[in-house]
């Protein structure tokens, strides 16, 4: 088992790896887990550090009061990442339900009829961390955005790359897009 980085909180299990939630329809498994590599390595530079590397990034708590998600977690750059870098991937529980109360849920991919969400609120990685840059003062735009890419495994992984050079100390932001805050602005407004 892993052992979680520092401020990981204890009611969340921490795991490197993908589930699959019983909602996930065999094919869809095995298209997740054994598709091919093709696109694999195109974001990664050859010095670029390890998605699994602790060493890029760190968890810390937001204390300034002018920042939405203050007194929440965010994640941070713990050394300079070049432009281009996968910074971690997004890990969690790979499913087909709907999934309305999670504030940690992505979409991976929608295939005919079903949509295929990672949700990171029970269990995940540093990635279920990564804040959205919107109201962060200073902040007009992400410094990172989620890619899907093939593992050299042919698994397919929702990675958090950076979108420019992103300095030691700055936190990691990214956006979860309009459809996102919509979501939650309607949900609370209803
Ligand atoms: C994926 S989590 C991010 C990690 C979260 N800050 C934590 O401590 O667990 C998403 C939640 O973070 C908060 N959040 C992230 N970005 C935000 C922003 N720009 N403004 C306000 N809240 C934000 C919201 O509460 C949102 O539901």
């Amino acid at each position: 088992m892993p052992e979680p980085p520092h401020n990981w909180p204890k009611n969340i299990h921490y795991t490197t790896t993908c589930s699959f939630h019983s909602s996930v329809p065999q094919s869809i498994r095995q298209k997740i887990t054994e598709g091919s590599a093709a696109k694999t390595a195109t974001i990664n530079p050859p010095n670029g550090p390890s998605p699994a590397d602790k060493s890029v990034v760190a968890i810390r708590r937001i204390s300034e009061s002018t920042h939405p998600a203050c007194g929440q977690l965010g994640l941070f750059a713990a050394r300079k990442i070049k432009e281009k870098t996968v910074i971690v991937d997004y890990i969690g529980e790979i499913h087909c339900d709907e999934r309305p109360e999670s504030d940690y849920d992505l979409s991976l991919f929608r295939s005919s009829d079903l949509s295929v969400g990672i949700d990171a609120n029970k269990q995940g990685n540093e990635g279920r961390f990564v804040n959205d840059y919107r109201g962060i003062p200073g902040q007009e735009k992400p410094n990172a955005v989620f890619v899907d890419e093939r593992l050299a495994s042919g698994e397919l992984r929702m990675r958090i790359v950076s979108s420019r050079i992103i300095t030691k100390g700055e936190e990691i932001l990214v956006s979860y897009g309009k459809a996102w805050w919509q979501a939650r602005t309607t949900s609370t407004s209803n």
